[in-house]
């Protein structure tokens, strides 16, 4: 008989230990709610001691606002298990499974009821929530067009180039336009022009590598009467003067001779010029912008573009991306394009979804030109209006299938990538980026090492 009280008590003593141990708050009823047992988890969620709660009715206690809705007190009203979520004490919430436990007659006895903390789910919640609407408007602003002054793009890329355009155009700083041949860079200077407080002034442009030497010197510093047999006897006003006030464009800058490149620095630098023959310095208020698609850096290596030029013009650079790194532009300056051509031509032709294609997966190495004279010729050259695959030139149909390079999954990829980024910049730390992102600790330092690399 001794040894059976023992092995009672013992029994009694784990069941105590379990009843403690356990993660959810765990509470011991009356058939008329009134509290007979309960763990510390479930007292703390009541913010009380376990002895205050003892005795006390759940009725009561939801009165006094400890919790609401009781659960106990549903499976009272129902007869039967009830599951739901209540908010306790302290602005938490917690999940309650209440069970009736019956008497051999079928009417309750005691009810069990078992409690998990939610506030923290529902932190996270919040935060995921908050986070997807940041993805969401993350999204919308990458997928999104921007519009400057007739350029427009979708690109990330670009549209950092487009800001870049946008700040430096309001200042009255020279520009050095960088980036290959057709993707833009005359439209850009255009729209710096327009951009900025010299819009009403003149806007001139020269190509450095389409005139001869000799030429280009008279038409950007412009020369004396009686300089030239069979010149103008009065002169002629180079780009120079004719652009005071305004802006002048000077593409393809690496071609410019030696010579002239050591009359440009001065007049960058002295804001000055002396026409061809001319003895007297004439002074200028023209926002110069440069642009190639040569590497000056080399240039200026092998001797062939001054070093101080160089240093000089390339104080504000804006690089213009290749058309093939900015896929997301193609199909809506292709859809442009085509507009502006049927409506010239005074055709109606759209473009079959190969074609489309097609043009995703060519290399476009001569850019926004490029697309732009292809859809030119297939506008002015098609008989049906319907352009099929086989009606591109043969190295476009050739291209490879790959792709546009941006799925879906990259997109959010790159999206999550800034957001990892930025966060880590700011707070330099793990822990804090994942519980601003509502991210365990792991996952965030994962995508950190992973996006850093
Ligand atoms: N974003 C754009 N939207 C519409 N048309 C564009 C755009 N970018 C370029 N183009 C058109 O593409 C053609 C080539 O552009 P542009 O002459 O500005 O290129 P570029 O970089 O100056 O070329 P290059 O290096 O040969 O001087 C032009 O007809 C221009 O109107």
């Amino acid at each position: 008989m001794a040894d059976k009280v023992k092995r009672l008590q013992e029994l009694n003593a784990e069941l105590e230990n379990v009843f403690e141990y356990s993660f959810e708050g765990i509470l011991l009823t009356d058939a008329d709610g009134t509290i007979m047992k309960l763990n510390n988890v479930s007292a703390s969620f009541m913010k009380l001691q376990k002895e205050e709660a003892i005795g006390k009715n759940v009725r009561d206690l939801e009165k006094k606002g400890i919790f609401s809705p009781s659960a106990v007190g549903k499976v009272i009203e129902y007869g039967k298990s009830v599951e739901l979520v209540q908010s306790a004490i302290g602005g938490r919430y917690v999940y309650v499974r209440a069970k009736p436990i019956f008497d051999e007659n079928g009417k309750i006895n005691r009810i069990v009821s078992f409690t998990r903390d939610l506030s923290e789910i529902m932190l996270l919640k919040k935060q995921l929530e908050e986070m997807e609407d940041e993805l969401n408007k993350y999204r919308r602003n990458f997928l999104e067009p921007i519009q400057i002054k007739g350029i427009s793009s979708r690109s990330e890329k670009m549209k950092e180039t487009l800001n870049h355009v946008h700040k430096l155009a309001g200042v009255n700083s020279d520009v050095l336009l960088l980036g290959e041949t057709g993707v833009g860079k005359s439209e850009i200077a255009r729209v710096i022009h327009q951009l900025s407080s010299r819009k009403g002034k003149p806007f001139y442009m020269i190509n450095c590598a389409a005139l001869p030497e000799s030429l280009i010197e008279v038409e950007l510093f412009g020369y004396k009467g009686g300089m030239f047999t069979g010149g103008d006897p009065g002169g002629k006003k180079g780009l120079f003067e004719a652009s005071d006030g305004g802006t002048l464009f000077l593409d393809e800058i690496g071609e410019l001779p030696l010579h002239l490149q050591a009359k440009l620095l001065h007049v960058i630098q002295e804001r000055q010029f002396r026409p061809v023959g001319g003895t007297e310095q004439l002074k200028l208020d023209v926002r110069i912008i440069t642009a190639t698609n040569r590497n000056l850096r080399e240039m200026v290596q092998s001797g062939l573009f001054r070093e101080d030029l160089y240093h000089r013009i390339n104080i504000f650079p804006i690089v213009i991306p290749a058309l093939r790194n900015r896929k997301e532009d193609i199909l809506d300056l292709a859809h442009q394009f085509l507009q502006e051509f049927n409506k010239f031509y005074h055709k109606q032709i759209t473009f079959s979804p190969k074609v489309l294609e097609k043009f995703l997966s060519y290399s476009w190495e001569g850019n926004v030109r490029e697309l732009k004279n292809v859809i030119e010729r297939l506008v002015v050259l098609s008989d049906y209006t319907v352009v099929q695959e086989s009606d591109l030139p043969e190295y476009i149909q050739e291209a490879s299938s790959a792709p546009s390079d941006l799925t879906l999954k990259e997109i959010l990829e790159e999206v999550e990538q800034s957001i990892i980024l930025k966060e880590y910049e700011k707070e330099n730390s793990s822990y804090k980026v994942a519980k601003k992102l509502g991210i365990s600790q792991t996952a965030a330092a994962r995508k950190i090492k992973k996006y850093l690399e």
